[in-house]
């Protein structure tokens, strides 16, 4: 079994998967019997429950909603026949290369901060 929660979850969610979604009892059955729209839309209500989190003076109330948050993900991944090792991947050749040099290379802005006026919107 793998040592890793992350990786545990991950293979329930895809043997739920492999069921066809055909169990009453599981909810990620369900899930997947749903659909795309459902998934992604419980993802999305799970990302606003831990912003609303965020935004309170109790920490310990985020670990929940970002529980909750990370379990829908994996679904997602899964019903798009991805995983947690294309993520992974993504985020190693990502590593070590700076955000803010990131956004510069792809904006020109060079980490400049856009403003605003009326008649020309938003301007780097
Ligand atoms: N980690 C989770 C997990 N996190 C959250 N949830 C479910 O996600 C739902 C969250 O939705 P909400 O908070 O909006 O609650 P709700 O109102 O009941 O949801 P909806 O009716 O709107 O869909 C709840 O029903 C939770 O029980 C999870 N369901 C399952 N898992 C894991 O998945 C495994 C397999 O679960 P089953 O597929 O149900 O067997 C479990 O053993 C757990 O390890």
């Amino acid at each position: 079994m793998a040592d890793d929660i992350l990786d545990r979850l991950q293979a329930t969610i895809a043997s739920r998967k492999d069921t066809g979604g055909e169990s009453d009892s599981s909810y990620t059955a369900q899930l997947f019997r749903r659909g795309r729209g459902r998934i992604a839309q419980k993802l999305g209500e799970e990302a606003v429950e831990t912003v609303i989190a965020a935004m309170g003076d109790d920490a310990a109330a985020i670990v929940p909603e970002a529980a909750d948050l990370l379990y829908h993900l994996l679904v997602l991944l899964a019903d798009a026949g991805l995983s947690l090792d294309d993520v992974r991947a993504e985020l190693r050749r990502r590593e070590g290369k700076s955000g803010v040099v990131e956004k510069a290379a792809r904006t020109g802005a060079a980490g400049r901060p856009l403003s605003f006026s009326p008649s020309q919107g938003l301007k780097p």
